[in-house]
């Protein structure tokens, strides 16, 4: 655990960035109520050609971003963007007029002037409809929002902007009401749309910079509600709107850049602890893989019978053996084993009895070899071990130990003592440049024939 976040500083901190975000979600109203006292109600900047300018770069920053927040949706098929994405274009298109009619501001002021409150209360329409549908299931794929969907949402844009046209030159044009009954409405639903988001509790790093967009959008409606075209107040207004408008835009961007998501993006903390979670799921794949292998090679390498090695590990240990004992001058010996007349066993007992038979014959031997020695199996009742470091004499010992005990206590397999005698032949590995393995085993298989023939339960060696 991060030390900071253990520590009591933690409560302070928190404490901290709440009035830090609350501080910031209340700026403009500072300077509002700022201009509000101190300014000179009658002093204006009528600039007609700033003013197109500036609408005209905020409606191509809005329909820009509104493409962004599109393509974001596109990916993730999240609702709560596709609303975002109607809300920027809903609002340059309905905004538009309020820019491109600048000139005819002194001929008909409502002309001019309703489009700015239409604009702001389409957008906050969307946002609210877009909250809520924050982590609503994703559009599938073949659902999601195409050109014929744009289609519609921009003829009724259009048709928002003709009826405020008609209304513009309807006798309840100059209806201040009316001006701000829209921006009213839209401070109501921007309201509600972050009480919402408090309830649901709708907060991480992109939807806190939504929320404070949201409230530096309903101070704007309010600074417009009390400004008056081209006073100081209402330049102000344009001011916060943009702030709002650029701080969106950004939390958009991050989106485009990390998830394509809004309701998706984690914090710092909860991406570490993911990353943790990850690395540990990665690590224990790792293990059970590992173990895997393990398996995997034991099981290319033993005989599933007996457990003893088979027939490829065996001669591929022979091959080390071989190259060690001539590099370093060692004694290497091999005894062949062959279990005297086993079919007979098969014949009385049963094969299965016969198996028994077998595992407890290399478990027998084994507990009587070295742990450098190697028994496999090399097929049938027939067996080899190979034992490093071991001359002929020594091997032939060994070869007897296990013959006489064998032939001295009968194996007790399912309360049954069956008898069983082997025979065995030994050599030691002939070290000239050039011998190998074959020859090794066939000198053996000689000695092993010489047993047999001499009456079994023997060992024969050479
Ligand atoms: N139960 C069991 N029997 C096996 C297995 N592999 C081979 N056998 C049997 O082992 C017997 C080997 O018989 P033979 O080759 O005639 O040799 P033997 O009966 O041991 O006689 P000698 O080697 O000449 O002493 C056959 O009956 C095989 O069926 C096995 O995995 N399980």
């Amino acid at each position: 655990m991060n030390r900071a976040r253990g520590s009591v500083l933690l409560p302070f901190i928190l404490g901290y960035r709440g009035t830090l975000l609350g501080l910031l979600a209340v700026t403009p109203l500072l300077a509002i109520f700022y201009l509000h006292f101190n300014q000179d109600p009658a002093r204006v900047f009528e600039h007609h050609t700033f003013h197109f300018t500036a609408i005209t770069l905020a409606i191509l920053l809005g329909l820009f971003i509104g493409y962004v927040t599109w393509r974001c949706y596109l990916e993730s098929g999240e609702r709560f963007l596709l609303w975002l994405a109607l809300g920027f274009v809903g609002f340059s298109v309905v905004y538009a007029p309020h820019g491109l009619l600048t000139p005819l501001a002194p001929h008909n002021p409502w002309l001019f002037l309703l489009y700015g409150p239409a604009s702001r209360l389409v957008m906050a329409v969307c946002f609210l409809l877009a909250v809520l549908q924050y982590q609503a299931p994703a559009d599938t794929p073949g659902h999601r929002l195409g050109i014929g969907g744009w289609l519609l949402a921009l003829g009724i844009f259009v048709l928002i902007d003709a009826l405020v046209a008609v209304w513009a030159y309807s006798p309840w044009n100059s209806s201040f009401v009316l001006r701000v009954g829209m921006e009213s409405a839209s401070i109501l639903l921007l309201g509600i749309t972050l009480g919402w988001m408090f309830l649901r509790r709708a907060m991480n790093p992109l939807m806190i910079i939504y929320a404070l967009s949201l409230a530096w959008f309903g101070q704007s409606s309010f600074a417009f509600t009390i400004g008056s075209p081209w006073n100081h107040q209402w330049w102000l207004a344009h001011l916060i709107f943009a702030g709002g408008f650029l701080l969106l835009s950004f939390g958009v961007v991050q989106a485009y850049l990390s998830t394509y998501s809004f309701a998706r993006v984690y914090s710092q903390s909860e991406l570490m602890a993911r990353l943790r979670q990850e690395k540990q799921r990665a690590e224990q794949a790792l293990v059970e893989l590992q173990h895997a292998n393990q398996d995997l090679e034991r099981l290319a390498s033993t005989d599933s019978l007996t457990g003893a090695a088979n027939r490829r590990a065996l001669m591929a240990r022979a091959e080390q053996e071989i190259a060690r004992a001539e590099r370093y001058k060692l004694p290497l010996s091999l005894i062949l084993l062959d279990l005297d007349h086993f079919k007979e066993i098969n014949d009385r007992y049963g094969h299965p009895t016969g198996d028994s038979v077998l595992k407890a014959f290399v478990a027998k031997v084994q507990s009587m070899l070295r742990p450098s020695d190697l028994l496999g199996r090399l097929g049938g009742e027939e067996f080899a071990i190979l034992l490093p470091e071991t001359g002929i004499e020594e091997a032939s010992q060994v070869a007897e130990r296990l013959q006489q005990s064998m032939a001295g206590k009968p194996m007790e397999i399912d309360n049954k003592a069956i008898p069983l005698t082997l025979s065995a032949g030994v050599v030691e590995f002939p070290l000239q440049q050039g011998s190998g393995i074959s020859e090794a085993f066939s000198l053996a298989d000689k000695q092993l024939y010489r047993a047999k023939n001499a009456g079994r339960n023997r060992v024969a060696s050479g």
